[in-house]
Formats: C-alpha cells, sequence, structure tokens
C-alpha cells in the first residue's frame, strides 16, 4: 500500500514520491484497522497478485472487512497489485479466486495495477471518485463531519 501511495502522489499531486527502494515495511498495523472504520469513506483493498498463496489470507481478511458494520454502504475497490511481474493473475482471475459473497449490494470493482509502474492506477482511482459522488456513505460521513464542525464553533 505505501509504494502505491507514493505512486499516487507523483500521478495526483505531479511529485516525485519516494523511490520503492526508500519504502520501509510497515510492522502490525492491522490490529489499528478498525479505528479508521468509522470515519473512511471507502475501501481499497490491495491485494498482491504475484503470490497466489496469500489469497486464501487476502480474502478470510477482506470477509472480515466487509461484515464490519462501521463500513456498511462504504465503495470498494479491489487493486491487484503488481501487474509488473509476468506471474502476476489479472483481477479478473483473482475475483474468481476470491470469490466473495459478501458484496451484497456494495459498489465495488476489481482493478490490476502496478505500483512500479502505474498501470491502471489512474483508472481506478478515478472510478472511486465517481463512486464518492454518488455514494449515501459519503454523503452522510460530509453532513457529519459538517455538524460536528458547526458544534465547535
Ligand atoms: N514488483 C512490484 N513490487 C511491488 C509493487 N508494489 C509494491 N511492491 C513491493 O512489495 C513490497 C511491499 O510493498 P509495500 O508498499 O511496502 O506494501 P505494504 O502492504 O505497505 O507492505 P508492508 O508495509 O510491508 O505491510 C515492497 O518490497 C515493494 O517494493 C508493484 O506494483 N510491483
Amino acid at each position: 500500500m505505501k509504494t502505491l501511495l507514493e505512486k499516487l502522489k507523483a500521478i495526483y499531486l505531479n511529485s516525485e514520491g519516494l523511490p520503492p527502494d526508500r519504502i520501509v515495511p510497515t510492522i502490525g498495523l492491522r490490529t489499528i484497522w478498525e479505528k479508521y472504520y468509522e470515519e473512511a469513506h471507502a475501501i481499497i483493498y490491495v491485494i498482491d497478485a504475484s503470490c497466489p498463496s496469500s489469497f486464501e489470507d487476502a480474502k478470510s481478511a477482506l470477509e472480515k472487512v466487509l461484515r464490519h458494520d462501521d463500513l456498511r454502504g462504504a465503495p470498494l475497490l479491489i487493486l491487484a497489485n503488481k501487474q509488473d511481474l509476468p506471474n502476476a493473475v489479472s483481477s479478473e482471475e483473482l475475483a474468481r479466486y476470491l470469490d466473495l459473497k459478501e458484496l451484497g449490494e456494495r459498489v465495488y470493482l476489481f482493478e490490476s495495477v502496478s505500483a512500479y509502474d502505474g498501470k491502471g492506477i489512474k483508472y481506478a482511482i478515478d472510478w472511486l471518485v465517481d463512486a464518492l459522488e454518488r455514494s449515501k456513505r459519503t454523503e452522510l460521513l460530509r453532513t457529519r463531519a459538517g455538524n460536528a464542525a458547526a458544534g465547535s464553533i
């Protein structure tokens, strides 16, 4: 995700972004995910598409995220990352592997991307921006944020 965020900065802010070899690994972030759910407008779930042995874990972690009440109605973008690697599976294949049953009415997209060469990222983020513009959840979060700001004056 960090490599991807640097690429996003590079694409959307026209800045350089850290090169991949300057990005250090995060340790133990998963335990604090839930603290952010309530305020999240969307879910971006990044999967290493070059590593099928990790798909089962990725699937159960994502299913748990999708079951969480605090994320109800949040648009879901699932990124099949590392498409620059020859063994990476496509977003369609990944969708078949994951076979998510918890999608319900949720707006979602599986997209093939590479945080290294930038493939697919603009398309995916443009899709997300559009989904957010139509999202009831975003409307609700904005109203809530507005009320909180008004209350603090
Ligand atoms: N080939 C390739 N490698 C990538 C890509 N994106 C990330 N990586 C590499 O995958 C490893 C993990 O990337 P991170 O961006 O740190 O991913 P993360 O999920 O934040 O990882 P942690 O912080 O370690 O949990 C790093 O060695 C990256 O250089 C990609 O699109 N292509």
